[in-house]
């Protein structure tokens, strides 16, 4: 692998199974693997470029196991990152309660991060309505309180995956931290170029 130089860092959070790997392996090989269910063991990362406005800004994306058993280990990734996209599985009330928990924790850190509410496999709910177990206003009134954005996104058809992922570039984008990176690589950029002409 390549060593690549990523602009911003984003965590993927959530209760084991809810298919925060599925989310990742649509957005960025574009294709849904139905097979048996394999549960991520510590964290996977990618780094995936995107386009914004008239810049390639490349995100670092974590990829982080559900598990309990794994929660100290999930609270490593989040670290340094600028965006969490908290997934649910709107057919599971349970992750809901479990995103919930990672949100006020999120949101107890220092240093605080844009949260994005994921609510997954809406493929489902589409199929069957009476399945849903996760309201779509509830998630909305709670994402509001908490100053989230929310997004319902199936992995196996698509749906709101490039549009979610495009609104973390966007809000990063944005951001005074984005303007404070550009600013010191410059200043950088500007040193070494100084020191070479010596
Ligand atoms: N129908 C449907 N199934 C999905 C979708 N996303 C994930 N799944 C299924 O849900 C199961 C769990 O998906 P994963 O992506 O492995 O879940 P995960 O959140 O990464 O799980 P951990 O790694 O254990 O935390 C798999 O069997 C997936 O095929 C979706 O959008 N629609
Ligand atoms: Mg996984």
């Amino acid at each position: 692998m390549s060593s690549q130089r990523v602009d911003a860092k984003v965590v993927l959070l959530g209760k084991e199974y809810v298919g925060k790997t599925s989310l990742v392996e649509r957005y960025v090989h574009k294709r849904f693997q139905s097979g048996p269910y394999q549960n991520t063991i510590g964290a996977a990362f990618v780094a995936k470029p995107i386009q914004v406005g008239d810049k390639v800004l490349t995100l670092g994306i974590w990829d982080t196991a559900g598990a309990e058993r794994y929660e100290a280990m999930s609270r490593i990734y989040y670290r340094g990152a600028c965006a969490a996209i908290v997934c649910y599985d709107l057919t599971d009330s349970s992750s809901f309660v479990r995103l919930k928990f990672w949100v006020k924790e999120l949101q107890n850190c220092e240093q605080q991060c844009k949260i994005y509410m994921c609510g997954t496999k809406s493929d489902l709910i589409e199929a069957d309505r009476s399945i849903r177990q996760v309201d779509y206003h509830d998630a909305q009134d709670y994402a509001e309180e908490m100053k989230a954005e929310l997004f319902e996104t199936s992995s196996k058809t698509g749906r709101n995956i490039d549009e979610l992922f495009q609104k973390v570039a966007e809000d990063f984008y944005n951001s005074t931290a984005f303007q404070v990176m550009t600013e010191e690589r410059e200043t950088d950029l500007r040193q070494r170029k100084g020191c070479c002409h010596h």
